[in-house]
């Protein structure tokens, strides 16, 4: 929508838009940010009365028995166009991809510093997770109290069958190899779930008696950026072609997303195109029985390819975790491992949902990161009942 450059008698389109848009405290709760309005008593005629230009955004007069005066402050206006689109991306909010390199300086917080009350540290410690999609928390209690403590300062933990805040050892407590000494290959976890955990934290607490046990960690946006590059076509079918999975280990559950064919390894913004979501577990994906037979060699090449780039020296960061220093993950982006071990090691973490980690973030941004526009021009009242925000830009 081009407000900037908006026409007094723009087509209808963009009129019903503003019209339905309108965040006066009439149209929009100003404590809950639900829509009041009646989108469907907007006649589809809709035009402005008056329109004008002012410090704070765009006021429009429309035409009602009363007549009705609507805001856009120009950051939101700026934010939500989309005839062009005016949002560029903001440089806090770019992805950093990472290879091996990134061992030289991992993206770390102290935990005094996140647990303290007013969030900075905990902000800090979230905006490495945006950027680099995982960052070690150093200086942790070596207590599975204070490492869920420490889950907690992210959102409420998200409990599977596997439990709420889990430890786990190499007795095969629970049905998985995860509670084995075997390695595993760099994978996120969860694919048999149709919303696979946002976050997972990981604490070692011990391992005496033996060696291995490193975790591996490889960033599944920056092995797909090479795909993209190099293996185009094995990029589209990891792209398109959905995989199925399950978690069966346990006699009282069976799990499997919905739909159960799965979800394609690479995910993507339906809208923007932009790659959002890495799905890759080998040893939980389940029997590929919608692959049409021309497709098997070529899918077949195309996973052969992503697993040769996910085992590439170049991609993987093996890390040998000690107690103290904890690892959170986005599991929609960064894919982890362990190489086999013996002895005694316990692991202690949770996993915390995508939308519980994304609100936290978001929340924290508008109060650390504030929309610079939105604090420098508008004039409107920005608080409300519940504190927030009534133009918050992104609502
Ligand atoms: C121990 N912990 C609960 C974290 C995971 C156990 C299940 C892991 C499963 N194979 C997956 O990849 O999702
Ligand atoms: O034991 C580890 O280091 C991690 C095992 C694993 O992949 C998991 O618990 O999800
Ligand atoms: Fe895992």
């Amino acid at each position: 929508m081009n407000s900037f450059r908006f026409p007094y008698t723009s087509v209808y389109s963009h009129n019903i838009w503003l019209r339905d848009h309108c965040r006066c405290p009439k149209c929009f709760h100003p404590a809950t940010k639900q829509r009041l309005l009646d989108t469907f008593e907007i006649p589809t005629d809709i035009a402005p009365l008056h329109i004008e230009a002012k410090v704070e955004g765009l006021e429009v007069t429309w035409p009602s028995q009363d007549p009705h005066v609507s805001l856009y402050p120009w950051s939101w206006l700026q934010r939500h166009s989309y005839d062009p689109s005016l949002s560029g991306k903001d440089a806090s909010q770019e992805k950093v991809l990472w290879g091996s390199t990134i061992q030289k300086s991992p993206p770390t917080v102290a935990y005094e510093e996140v647990m303290a009350k007013d969030d900075q540290g905990l902000f800090k410690w979230l905006s490495n997770v945006d950027r680099f999609g995982f960052s070690f928390v150093s200086g942790v209690p070596e207590t599975p109290e204070a490492t869920e403590a420490l889950s907690e300062r992210i959102g409420f933990i998200r409990e599977t069958q596997y439990g709420r805040f889990w430890e786990i050892t190499s007795d095969l407590a629970k049905g998985d190899t995860a509670y084995t000494t075997l390695a595993l290959g760099a994978h996120t976890d969860n694919t048999y779930f149709t919303d696979p955990c946002g976050l997972q934290l990981f604490h070692l607490l011990s391992h005496t008696g033996g060696t291995g046990g490193a975790t591996l960690l490889v960033d599944g946006f920056y092995v797909a950026n090479i795909m993209k590059e190099l293996h185009p076509e094995a990029y589209d079918l990891l792209s398109r072609i959905p995989v199925p999975a399950h978690a069966a280990g346990e006699s009282s559950a069976l799990y499997r997303p919905s739909p159960p064919s799965g979800y394609p390894v690479l995910g993507h913004d339906a809208f923007t195109g932009e790659l959002t979501q890495v799905r890759w577990n080998n040893d939980d994906r389940s029997v590929m029985s919608h692959l049409t037979s021309d497709l098997v060699e070529k899918w077949y090449d195309a996973i052969r390819t992503w697993n040769k780039c996910l085992t590439s020296p170049d991609s993987q960061y093996w890390v040998q975790l000690q107690p103290g220093t904890a690892v959170v993950v986005d599991n929609h982006r960064v894919l982890h491992g362990r190489s086999a071990f013996d002895g005694r090691r316990r692991m202690c973490g949770a996993y915390i949902g995508v939308d519980e980690y994304r609100s936290k973030l978001a929340v924290l941004s508008e109060k650390f990161a504030p929309d610079p526009v939105l604090v420098a021009t508008e004039k409107i009242p920005l608080s409300t009942a519940n504190g927030r925000s009534i133009w918050n830009a992104a609502l």
